[in-house]
């Protein structure tokens, strides 16, 4: 085996310039030539060793999908080649909609499958209103998944394995959902898994900062599943005027409808899409948002 032989791996973990790579199984530490940062977790990438478990990044491989998150100064890849994309949420604390809306769009805007998960069932008093707060999401068409990680955890894996399996999924979830309790249980020997990547990394104490992908033995079908950190901002500055309003689904049905074929949807005279928020088509939270992003997407620095 030469020293400089050229290999192909998997990122599995980011944390700021220092990735981690799976290469058929062991992980080698890598890093970008120069001041790249624009490698993701999920990424494929083609290496050139420098040490026993070092390498250099020489280039990534095509992706199929990329999901961003990002601020008026810079964005942030999140995750690479993800086909599924699961927003925990629970009866209790409560979740926010803009972050549920926000993954929503983002998902759109990347080509990517997203699907709902209403953790925590078993606090029956938050039940019922979080499942009519969810109803605005089904009803444009996504799926929502009620489990208990806690009080069924047997059921909450009968429910969401079969949703993963051959999948590349990410989990994002407001802290205190209850998403790292439904990794635990999804992923055999998570923890253990956390603690190798992290010594790996060699983040010292940061073990839950940074985003990492776990693969799923082929026993439950394979794939594998991206958990990143809580967060409770998902800004999408990157995306422009365009893309967004095609990224809002409930949308889709009135675009093309308005008066002024290049409406932005604000205040137009005979705008459709807000004839329909008068109508009670499409949720004034969601125009609100509308509204916000495209603000935000006129406020880029970069
Ligand atoms: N009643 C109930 N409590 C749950 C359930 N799942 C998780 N919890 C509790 O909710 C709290 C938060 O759970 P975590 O799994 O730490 O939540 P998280 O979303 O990963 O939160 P961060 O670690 O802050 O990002 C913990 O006290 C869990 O025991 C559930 O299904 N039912
Ligand atoms: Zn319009």
């Amino acid at each position: 085996m030469s020293k400089h032989e050229e290999l192909r791996g998997t990122i599995v973990a980011a944390h700021g310039r220092h990735y981690l790579a799976d290469v058929d199984g062991a992980f080698m530490q890598c890093v970008t030539r120069g001041k790249k940062t624009n490698v993701a977790v999920g990424d494929i990438v083609h290496l050139k060793r420098t040490s026993a478990d070092q390498a250099v990044i020489e280039r990534i491989a095509e992706r199929s999908t990329l999901l961003y998150r990002s601020d008026q100064y810079k964005s942030k890849l999140l995750a690479a080649n993800i086909t599924r994309l699961f927003i925990v949420i629970a009866t209790e604390p409560s979740f926010t909609d803009d972050l549920v809306s926000r993954a929503l769009v983002a998902c759109e805007a990347a080509g990517i499958e997203a699907h709902l998960i209403l953790n925590k069932i078993d606090v029956t008093e938050g039940l019922e209103r979080a499942r009519r707060r969810a109803a605005l999401y089904t009803g444009m068409g996504y799926p929502l998944h009620e489990v208990s990680a806690t009080a069924d955890p047997q059921g909450a894996v009968a429910t969401l394995s079969p949703l993963l399996a051959g999948q590349s999924s990410i989990l994002i979830g407001q802290s205190g959902m209850g998403k790292s309790s439904l990794v635990n249980l999804l992923i055999p020997d998570a923890d253990i898994a956390v603690r190798e990547i992290s010594e790996a990394l060699d983040t010292g104490k940061h073990t839950t900062t940074f985003t990492r992908l776990y693969k799923l033995p082929d026993s439950q079908g394979g794939g594998s599943v991206i958990d990143s950190p809580g967060f409770q901002e998902f800004g999408l500055y990157h995306l422009s005027e365009g893309m967004l309003e095609r990224a809002f689904v409930d949308f889709k049905p009135y675009l093309g409808g308005c008066k002024y074929y290049n409406c932005r949807h604000l205040a137009e005279p005979q705008c459709a899409i807000l004839q329909a928020v008068a109508d009670g088509q499409i949720s004034p939270l969601r125009h609100e948002l509308y509204a916000q992003l495209l603000h935000e997407s006129a406020q880029t620095l970069y």
